[in-house]
């Protein structure tokens, strides 16, 4: 277990992990999920208990760029240890948040990048940096336990892979539908906050998020695809348009119960490999 107070130095990465989970509960009106507004879906969740929790988890983050340092090549070693620190920070965010699960994709997500990023801290470009985290992912941990999570009985029942599955792909949601939109949101001047939300869509139209699928099924996994492309075709997060359409995605969701928390997790992976592809880490590689 870390303990706060000894944080030695200030950490690149592990602040770049911590502050892309803050950007992501902070960024609103995200539909159906915590954000500025409110608890969307979430009975159990609020915006301070993410930010407790994502502040929680910076131990968990340095621990992993400090393993990845340490062991300096992907392989078995180096995926068990993150594998043990992962769930020691699954069990740091649960003590933080009286065992509510607000960041448990993220840690997985977040954690892997964080590894490929130590690894090699000077080639951070997207692609090699979530190919890198793909291989890790892909690695067996034998110490894993298999718990029936929510992912896994949707795996069983409708087949969906989930976050091992998109992890172990290199991020395509976040890859090919996130970062291009982010990116292009900002290029036509939408701002920031439009372009995150226009992110968010990308990865919402396409992502088979189990979260979604536990609570709402294929009825509510359809409404979310179908409805954040309505609103990225109506002309995204900056128009009127698309912001009616956004409004009305919300109020669907909400009716479903469906809160996108896999999407939310991969705009955090999202903002995360943004900042590393522009360099952003460079004074310092862990
Ligand atoms: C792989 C994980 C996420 C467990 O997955 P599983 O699907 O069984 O769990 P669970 O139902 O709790 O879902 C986890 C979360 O993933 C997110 N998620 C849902 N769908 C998706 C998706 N399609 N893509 C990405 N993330 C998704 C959601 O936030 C969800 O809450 C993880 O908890 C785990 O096993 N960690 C072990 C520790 C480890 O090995 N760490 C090493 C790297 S840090
Ligand atoms: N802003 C956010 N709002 C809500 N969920 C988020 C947000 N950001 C990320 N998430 C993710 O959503 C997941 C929480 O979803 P959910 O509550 O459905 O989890 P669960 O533990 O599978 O289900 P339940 O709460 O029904 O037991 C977390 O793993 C978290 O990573």
């Amino acid at each position: 277990m870390h303990a706060l107070n000894s944080i030695p130095d200030v950490c690149p990465l592990a602040d770049l992990a911590v502050e892309a989970l803050i950007d992501e509960a902070d960024l609103s009106p995200k539909p159906a999920l915590v954000d500025r507004r409110g608890n969307g879906a979430h009975t159990d969740l609020h915006l301070g208990l993410m930010h407790a929790s994502a502040l929680a988890l910076w131990p968990a983050f340095q621990g992993m760029a400090d393993a990845a340092t340490q062991h300096g090549c992907i392989g078995l070693p180096l995926r068990e240890a993150l594998g043990q620190l992962g769930r020691e920070g699954e069990a740091d965010m649960l003590r933080t948040t009286g065992g509510v699960n607000t960041h448990r994709g993220a840690i997985w997500a977040l954690g892997l990048l964080v590894a490929a990023a130590a690894l090699a801290p000077h080639d951070t470009g997207a692609a090699v940096l979530a190919a890198r985290a793909a291989a890790l992912a892909r690695l067996p941990d034998r110490s894993a336990p298999q718990p029936l999570s929510h992912g896994r009985v949707v795996e069983q029942r409708y087949g969906a892979g989930g976050a091992r599955a998109e992890a172990q792909a290199g991020f395509p949601a976040v890859l090919e539908h996130g970062l291009p939109h982010l990116r292009a949101s900002r290029l036509a001047g939408h701002g920031e906050q439009n372009a995150r939300l226009d992110a968010l869509l990308a990865i919402m139209a396409t992502l088979a998020d189990t979260c979604v699928l536990y609570r709402a099924g294929p009825e509510g996994l359809a409404a979310m695809q179908t409805g954040a492309q309505a609103v990225l075709t109506a002309g995204g997060s900056a128009s009127l348009a698309g912001r009616r359409r956004l409004h009305q995605l919300d109020q669907r969701l909400l009716a479903l119960n469906a809160s996108p928390g896999g999407a939310a997790d991969l705009l955090a992976a999202c903002l995360f490999i943004d900042r590393l592809d522009r360099g952003e880490h460079s004074r310092s590689p862990a």
